[in-house]
């Protein structure tokens, strides 16, 4: 191998949820983040912060949400994590990642899931750690982003059911430990050489479903943002036990009802119902409850669903043909709000690759 290394990371957006399957379900859309990485191992030392300069473009570029600083970027601090915990405490000199991200951000595309795979596989190649398998990998993004539907299917691809390990009580007490310590906060460049925790073993697993080739998936997204967090705050602690079982019933069909070719949108239709999670961010998304009942197979040709994306506020509406009629009527929903809304036909990727110059 040569002084000077290049290798470029693609991690897809994902649509997690799919209507009940809230903190369990993952769908990995085409449209990817990209890191271009090149790494000049001859020299000694690099003029930048931790050897590593960023630069970026697409989504958020020159905002407060996307910082150039290697301590701050949610990508490169990650990776720091990951090499932190292999006693490596910065990039090779002289790191080069340059970003380009059309995931919008806070639309429920899953683009800190995202950024989440893509920093924890900047790490992995950066350090050499070629001994961090996908399955380890994703133990690692568990530490970061705590529900695994993103980052299950942002890693592995396509569509994924998503759970986590009965754990010790010693293991909780390390996943529940603040993500301030796991991340460090930026400590003005001054490295306090502390080895981060690293994650307990075998914490994620996940199974990939069948998808009916006939499915696409058509986005229709709010030109305004939700944070992830703030959504999950409007969710109660307890539910009633009919809305568990309501759930329950729809999660025991979807998986199915989307594998089956051809596909039947009254099934599909039934099975993307939810009383978890999309009720209550109605509060957060105005007229989310009227789009999500408003058009059904019967009334829309080609329809077979629609749920709210993620954490939203984008709308997913899974079809088999008149994408451009359904996102329109569904951005008419929108604009009565005077919301403004752009609209994207996505399908199904595959998982996070690393391809080597
Ligand atoms: N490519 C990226 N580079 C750096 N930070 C990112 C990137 N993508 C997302 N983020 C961070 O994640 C935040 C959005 O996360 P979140 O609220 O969970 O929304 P989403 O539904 O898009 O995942 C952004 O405000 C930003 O801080
Ligand atoms: N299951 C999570 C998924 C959040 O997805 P995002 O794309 O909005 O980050 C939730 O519903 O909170």
């Amino acid at each position: 191998m040569g002084a000077t290394e290049s290798f470029t990371i693609k991690t897809p957006c994902s649509s997690a949820n799919i209507g009940p399957g809230f903190d369990v379900i993952g769908l990995a859309l085409s449209m990817y983040l990209e890191l271009q990485v090149t790494i000049d191992r001859a020299r000694p030392s690099s003029a930048h912060p931790l050897n590593c300069r960023i630069t970026y473009e697409g989504e958020g570029a020159g905002t407060a949400d996307i910082s150039l600083d290697p301590e701050v970027n949610l990508i490169t601090r990650v990776a720091l994590y990951v090499l932190r915990c292999h006693d490596q405490r910065g990039f090779p000199a002289d790191t080069h990642v340059h970003i380009k991200n059309p995931i919008p951000l806070g639309r429920g595309l899953g683009s800190s899931g995202a950024a989440v795979v893509a920093g924890v596989m900047l790490g992995k190649e950066c350090g050499g750690l070629h001994h961090l398998t996908p399955a380890r990998l994703f133990d690692y993004c568990l530490m970061i982003e705590r529900h695994p539907d993103n980052v299950g299917a942002a890693l592995f691809g396509g569509f994924v059911g998503t759970y986590l390990k009965p754990l010790t009580p010693a293991d909780v007490a390390r996943t529940e430990i603040p993500l301030s310590e796991v991340l460090p906060a930026p400590a003005g460049g001054v490295d306090t050489g502390v080895k981060p925790p690293a994650p307990p073993l075998g914490i994620g697993h996940h199974i990939k479903f069948p998808w009916a080739p006939e499915i696409k998936a058509v986005a229709i997204i709010p030109e305004f943002e939700v944070p992830t967090a703030r959504a999950r705050e409007v969710l109660p602690a307890q539910y009633p036990r009919t809305d568990v079982t309501f759930n329950l019933q729809r999660i025991a069909l979807l998986p199915v009802a989307l594998g089956q070719s051809p596909p039947d949108p009254e099934l599909i239709y039934l099975a993307m119902q939810d009383k978890l999670h999309q009720p209550y961010r109605q509060t957060l998304i105005p007229g989310l409850t009227e789009i999500v009942e408003s058009m059904t197979p019967d009334t829309q040709e080609g329809l077979l669903g629609v749920c709210l994306s993620g954490a939203g506020p984008t709308i997913l509406a899974l079809a088999t043909s008149n994408f451009g009629e359904i996102a329109e009527r569904i951005i008419a929903k929108f604009t009565e709000n005077h919301i403004v809304c752009s609209w994207k036909l996505l399908e199904p990727a595959e998982g996070t690759t690393v391809v080597r110059a």
